[in-house]
């Protein structure tokens, strides 16, 4: 029986592009909290949302529901290369176009393209999103994908803008639990440091290095609690039930005020190659 998979929609975006390697069960979602809450409320099976990309760094709003508002578990990830394309009405000529619509994410992408052709950027809820908005609006154009040029019958006047190539978005599939043991995993946790203070980072990042174990990434994020006051965000090698990792995830629970094991899962093959 195939998954059901919530989607960052309408159809023709990246997300879309990334939950097609799952399923063909999907179900498009306005924003990432609609689709983490389809499946808390179990609406759908599992949830693909974008987590970083390697231009733009972080998605802000993944991270931060993950870490304050959903108990939920990261149970795979997905790596996948963004190209994106310059949509616009057919018979329009690439200096008649005066605005831009797409997702903050991929305006940020292709920051140095939109200040190169002088034209105003407006934030949509998703790539696909802005594709359907400039139908017919005069001087519009949307940064977005292939598909959606297809789906809404726009025309390419420019491809692969981006900033920098390769530009490669990492997502995640949120389920309601996570992975079990494959062998070649990674685990995603968060935690806060109980007090700021010289080495108390060290002393976490310490348990790792100590034990061999490879950090992938290290993000921080405020805690909403103040200036000044950080939630950390660790990727790394291994799984949680591993002897070795379970020992360093016990020490840091003792260690910090609060801590959250996001999930183990199979590590992508894009890193696996690196
Ligand atoms: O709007 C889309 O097409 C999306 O899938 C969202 C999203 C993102 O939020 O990062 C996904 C991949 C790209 O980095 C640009 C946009």
């Amino acid at each position: 029986m195939l998954d059901v998979i919530a989607y960052l929609g309408p159809e023709g975006t990246f997300t879309e592009e990334a939950a097609h390697r799952l399923s063909k069960k999907l179900i498009p979602f306005d924003s990432i909290i609609d689709i983490l809450d389809a499946v808390k409320n179990g609406k759908v099976d599992k949830g693909v949302v974008p987590i970083e990309n390697s231009i733009e760094g972080p998605v802000g709003a993944t991270l931060d529901l993950l870490a304050h508002e959903y108990d939920l578990c990261i149970e795979r990830e997905i790596v996948l290369k963004v190209d994106h394309y310059l949509l616009a009405n057919k018979g329009v000529r690439l200096e008649e176009l005066t605005d831009v619509y797409s997702h903050p994410q991929s305006l940020a992408q292709c920051h140095k393209f939109i200040e190169k052709m002088g034209l105003r950027a407006h934030s949509t809820s998703s790539t696909a999103a802005a594709a359907k908005i400039i139908k017919g609006k005069s001087g519009a154009c949307a940064i977005g994908t292939l598909r959606a040029a297809r789906l809404y019958d726009l025309e390419i006047v420019a491809e692969a803008i981006q900033d920098y190539t390769p530009n490669m978005t990492r997502f995640i599939v949120i389920a309601l639990h996570d992975h079990e043991f494959t062998g070649s995993d990674k685990t995603s946790i968060l935690f806060t440091l109980a007090e700021d203070r010289p080495g108390g980072l060290y002393e976490i990042l310490g348990l790792f290095a100590y034990a061999n174990v490879n950090l992938t990434k290290i993000e921080s994020r405020p805690s909403k609690m103040g200036l000044g006051r950080y939630i950390f965000f660790l990727d790394f090698e291994g799984h949680r039930k591993e002897k070795n990792i379970s020992i360093i995830l016990k020490e840091i629970k003792d260690r910090t005020p609060f801590m959250k094991i996001l999930g183990s899962y199979p590590m992508d093959e894009w890193y696996k190659k690196r």
